[in-house]
């Protein structure tokens, strides 16, 4: 696995590249649920779960040169560089020591998409698609207290907009590749998990 920008980066790229790892995209638009649901799906089938929004937050607060970047491309809902966040996403796969990743909110972008695959060589296995309205995501926004900049109704208007105009494209280019799973993700949260169960339980293993 190349890092962004780096051929020379070979050592501990190698490494990750020949374990093959078992990539799984998690979409879905702000407030679907994505991180949820992921909490759940790390503990029944043993994921590591990697939130590109949260390794930007931990980036953000960990002093780096990139820190302002992000917190301002945040505030305003925008994307931000796709190297910036692979390699973020690589360091923390390389350091779970797991084979197996849920990665929430990435790829973003078609510039996110089409990095990842020339840097990383990883297609993913699929994608689950959190497809859930506007409506109930503003709602699930807006009351989700953890303090989060970007929950306010001026930038959750401008996440729905680049959802739209940049993360649907991404989506529909999985779709056309038959690796989207889509979940309606507008219904209580363990009646969303017993549908994501279905999707992650092996056929062999599913009740008659
Ligand atoms: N099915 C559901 N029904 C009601 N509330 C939900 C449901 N799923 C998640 N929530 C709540 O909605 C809020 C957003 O959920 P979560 O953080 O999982 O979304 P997300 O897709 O990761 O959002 P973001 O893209 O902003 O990171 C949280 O407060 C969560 O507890
Ligand atoms: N691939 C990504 C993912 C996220 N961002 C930025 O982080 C914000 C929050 O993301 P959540 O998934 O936690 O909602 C998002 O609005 C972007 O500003 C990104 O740039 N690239
Ligand atoms: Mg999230």
């Amino acid at each position: 696995m190349g890092t962004v920008g780096d051929a020379a980066n070979k050592d501990t790229n190698g490494s990750l590249a020949e374990k093959k790892p078992t990539v799984v995209f998690v979409l879905g638009g702000p407030g679907s649920g994505k991180g949820t649901q992921c909490a759940n799906i790390v503990q029944h089938f043993g994921f590591t779960h990697l939130s590109a929004g949260d390794l930007l937050r931990a980036e953000q607060k960990s002093g780096s040169e990139n820190g302002t970047m992000i917190q301002n491309m945040i505030k305003e809902g925008k994307i931000v560089p796709s190297e910036v966040t692979i390699k973020l996403l690589q360091k923390a796969m390389e350091e779970s020591g797991n084979d197996k990743f849920l990665i929430d909110g990435f790829p973003r972008n078609e510039e996110n998409r089409a990095a990842f695959e020339t840097v990383t060589q990883i297609e993913p296995a699929f994608v689950l698609f959190f497809d859930c309205s506007e409506e109930e995501m503003e709602r699930r926004l807006l009351s989700r207290n953890e303090g989060r900049e970007d929950d306010n109704i001026e930038t959750i208007r401008k996440r729905f907009k680049v959802f739209l105009e940049s993360s649907l494209p991404v989506i529909q280019h999985y779709e056309s590749r038959g690796k989207v799973r889509k979940i309606d993700a507008g219904r209580p949260i363990e009646e969303v998990f017993e549908s994501v169960k279905a999707i992650f339980t092996p056929k062999n293993e599913k009740a008659e």
